[in-house]
């Protein structure tokens, strides 16, 4: 038997979907857009909506799930955070009219990465499509946030990749389809695999030079287009296919250099917690206490500040300078109100340049376009703000169209007319005249035919069926002129028709049609006019962003008390009185307690801390805050401390805190030991390296052992500015041996039974560990606490009578080796090869061959 053919709209339907496969495609249908098959299957279980049928195609049952167009927004936004995507596909042509089907095309496809409408997008969050590919050791990486039009890439090594997965923070990441990539778990990204073909790196150059409408790409400073550039290409093609058309706000490329920013790993990003807490909320955080920007561009920005320290100090002193006039600004705080005053210029940019711009968006863009040249006189003299103030220049064309073609407050949507001002188009005026003018021409023509006919109760109406009518009462049947034209007739009554009522009809009745289609037409004339301003508008909504970041930075600076940090190109790294922004802030929302200020001292002669102290002292809120006033003082902002000189600085490397990474299937002491070696291979001597309490994760001589020779090697060959917080006393015997190295503790005394932390750092090793009176704080039972002292004073008696021998900590330490040397090392180190004789060399290669058997 036959199986019956599909239904033409099941065709339709099928081949839109064939090029959709693996998107859920919105068949729009009326009001709503209907899902079927398998994509109703998943999105009734999605979207928590009523799973229906729709009869049978091809002897199938038609399982179907519908959402209404109006409220499709909500919708869409809730799949997409789940990773999924959607082609919608839209009715053109007149149903009623069409034989068949109506055509339908898919006009965009929604998906994580690639968002631009503003009811989907956070506001305070860049959403980037990320590319990534790997060849030949190399890993080429390409972002782009549609909604802006910022496309970046960065060629890097493959070992970059978690870190730079961390600072991008993509919401969607294409790779090729056979591409052998570790991506770490449970990320929060959508992951697309995409045909190989697609990062070619001819083709990607052709389509790049096509889109910049450049000769090459050595005017982004793209000389050897490399893996980074076919990730580029694929990137641009695949984000055209969504919007299912060109990407004109995308002008320009800009290559991200290695050594640009100071480099942050992946996991230092987490353990500082700049814009999340290590639980993955949004607050308490460096961005949550720093943002109080005044637009939701200059909040993105500072985030992106925040995740991008830069390295240059030139540049840094230049961002500072234009804090430290922000903060002189008396009435800073009426400069921001005014900054507040600016909408989402650089969104809206990219949507004019997408057509997609609402009437909102213009008005928003004019009111803020008007709202700039207020702002200017009140910047202060500075050269950074002088170059923003050039820029914030509002392009003068663009403003007045917008003043003269734009509503006060025009209608949420084109298609409801009322957008287009009075005054703009003599046409469109016109027809709206007709229709709010039809009282006032009817009772006149009304009035004029009364008196022509002395008709008194001569009436002109309207009615939808039969338009508009004179009606004359039977009474005054002899009266009718001869231009009347009968219309109708009633019981007691006549209704007519004149050749100016009807001219006048016609007009009226096809006014509104008109004036909606005109309305219209002008809009899409607006969207085009207004898109060769989109770049000059990018520079502008940049300018904005800056601006309120640099205002923002002084605003902070002021409220929070934080001083200008100064940079010197030496080994130093020296802060009086420093705070913990984050710390000190809770303490004061909380029981109102004052924060200790603790001083950090480094420069050539001294490069290691040793910190010891009690658990809860302080110790890591002292490494953390010394990590964070170097991160903060690299953005251009003022730091929470008395003074600060940061000398040239190049990473940032933390091993903090013991969390297992399940997801990965490392235990705890895997994840410290692979950050440990991160840090040990790649820290060097301009390095700020964070170690808490290495070694713990393990058994005690493992541990002490290992956090024994880290501490060294950090000594001896990363020669970076380390903080190294341990539980192990013994380490602090390091600082006899090395001269780079200090011992500074955290304090705590106890009162009557209790146990009180200072919280202020001292010179020096701790004298006690607190251990036990720590544990009875956290409230560990009273008899276990009792339990653990008797033992504790046994191993401390045992420990005064085997000088020493039987001390769990002191022993092996004891026994390891002072630093060794090598004697064959020795000797190689001193041979000049130059000045040696033949003889010589023979000698001498007797003689290392002695000492390599010894
Ligand atoms: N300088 C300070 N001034 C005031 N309070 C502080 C200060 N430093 C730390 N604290 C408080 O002490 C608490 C514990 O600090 P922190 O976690 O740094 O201790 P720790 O020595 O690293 O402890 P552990 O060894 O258990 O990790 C902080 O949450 C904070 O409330």
């Amino acid at each position: 038997m036959n199986t019956p053919a599909h239904t033409p709209m099941m065709q339709q339907y099928l081949a839109l979907k064939s090029q959709h496969a693996d998107k859920l495609l919105f068949y729009r249908m009326g009001d709503f857009y209907e899902l079927f098959f398998d994509d109703a299957v998943k999105a009734a279980r999605l979207l928590d909506i009523t799973l229906t049928s729709r009869g049978q195609t091809a002897g199938m049952p038609i399982k179907m799930a519908g959402i209404p167009y109006h409220a499709a927004e909500g919708y869409l936004a809730k799949l997409v955070k789940l990773g999924e995507s959607v082609a919608i596909a839209e009715q053109f042509g007149d149903p009623a009219t069409s034989k068949g089907p109506v055509e339908r095309r898919v006009v965009r496809i929604v998906t994580p990465g690639t968002l631009t409408d503003a009811a989907l997008l956070d506001d305070k969050r860049e959403n980037l499509l990320l590319a990534v590919n790997a060849i030949k050791g190399r890993l080429g990486l390409a972002w782009i946030s549609l909604a802006s039009g910022d496309f970046r890439l960065l060629e890097t090594v493959p070992e970059a990749l978690a870190s730079e997965l961390e600072r991008l923070k993509p919401a969607e990441v294409l790779l090729p389809e056979d591409l052998n990539l570790d991506l770490p778990a449970a990320a929060g990204y959508a992951v697309k695999r995409i045909a190989s073909w697609q990062f070619d790196i001819e083709t990607a150059l052709r389509n790049l030079t096509r889109q910049f409408q450049t000769q090459d790409l050595s005017g982004f400073g793209v000389d050897e287009p490399g893996v980074a550039v076919g990730v580029a290409g694929a990137l641009l093609e695949y984000a055209r296919q969504t919007q299912c058309g060109a990407l004109p706000h995308v002008n320009t490329l800009s290559v991200e250099q290695a050594g640009q920013y100071l480099a942050l790993d992946a996991a230092t990003r987490r353990n500082l917690e700049l814009t999340e807490t290590i639980r993955g909320e949004p607050a308490p955080t460096l961005f949550s206490l720093l943002d109080s920007c005044a637009t939701a561009m200059g909040s993105r920005l500072m985030r992106h500040w925040l995740h991008h320290p830069l390295r240059n100090q030139h540049k840094v002193v230049r961002r500072r300078d234009a804090v430290a006039a922000l903060v002189e600004v008396h009435d800073l705080e009426g400069l921001r109100a005014q900054l507040g005053e600016i909408h989402d210029i650089e969104r809206i940019a990219a949507r004019v340049a997408l057509r997609s711009a609402r009437p909102r968006d213009l008005s928003s863009l004019r009111d803020s376009l008007s709202a700039l040249p207020a702002l200017l006189p009140q910047l202060p003299a500075n050269a950074l703000l002088d170059e923003l103030a050039q820029q914030l220049q509002p392009p003068r064309e663009v403003v007045d169209l917008l003043a003269r073609a734009v509503m006060d407050e025009p209608s949420v949507v084109i298609r409801d007319g009322g957008v287009i001002r009075s005054g703009f188009h003599a046409e469109l005026d016109e027809l709206r005249a007709i229709q709010t003018n039809h009282g006032d021409f009817l009772l006149a023509l009304e009035a004029r035919e009364r008196e022509r006919t002395g008709i008194p109760n001569l009436r002109v109406e309207y009615n939808r069926v039969h338009g508009f009518y004179i009606e004359i009462t039977n009474s005054h049947g002899d009266k009718i002129p001869d231009d009347y034209r009968r219309r109708q007739t009633l019981k007691n009554a006549e209704r007519y028709i004149t050749p100016e009522l009807k001219a006048f009809e016609d007009k009226a009745l096809s006014a509104q049609e008109r004036s909606l289609a005109l309305e219209k037409a002008l809009y899409e004339g607006l969207l085009d006019a207004l898109a060769p301003a989109v770049p000059t508008l990018q520079l502008l909504a940049q300018a904005v962003a800056g601006l309120d970041v640099l205002a923002c930075l002084a605003e902070r600076a002021r409220v929070l008390d934080w001083v200008a940090p100064s940079f010197r190109d030496e080994t130093v790294l020296s802060i009086e009185a420093g705070r913990h922004p984050v710390v000190e802030q809770q303490l004061r929302d909380g029981a109102g307690e004052a924060f200790i200020a603790n001083d950090l001292h480094f420069d050539a002669s001294r490069k290691l801390l040793l910190i010891t102290g009690p658990n809860m002292g302080g110790k890591s809120t002292y490494m953390r805050q010394a990590a964070l006033i170097v991160l903060l003082a690299q953005i251009g902002s003022f730091v929470p401390a008395k003074a600060a000189t940061i000398g040239r600085l190049d990473r940032i490397f933390t091993r903090i805190g013991a969390s297992d990474d399940l997801a990965g299937g490392r235990s705890t002491f895997m994840v410290e030991m692979t950050e440990t070696a991160n840090i040990l291979n790649n820290a060097g001597e301009h390095a700020l390296v964070l170690m808490d309490e290495v070694g713990r994760g393990t058994s005690t001589f493992d541990g002490l052992a290992l956090a024994w020779a880290i501490a060294r090697a950090l000594i001896e060959k990363n020669r970076s500015y380390t903080l190294f917080a341990t539980h192990y006393f013994e380490l602090t015997r390091l600082a006899i041996e090395y001269q780079q190295v200090a011992n500074v503790h955290l304090d705590a005394v106890e009162h009557k039974d209790k146990i009180v932390f200072l919280h202020s750092v001292e010179e020096g090793p701790a004298s006690q560990s607190y251990g036990l009176q720590v544990a009875q704080l956290a409230g560990v039972p009273r008899e276990t606490i009792r339990q653990a002292k008797r033992y504790l004073t046994e191993l401390e008696n045992q420990r005064a009578s085997q000088a020493g021998q039987g001390d769990l900590f002191a022993a092996p330490v004891l026994e390891l080796p002072e630093p060794e040397t090598n004697p064959l090392q020795d000797k190689l180190l001193a041979i000049d090869p130059d000045s040696l004789t033949p003889r010589d060399a023979l000698d001498l290669l007797y003689e290392l061959s002695r000492l390599a058997r010894a």
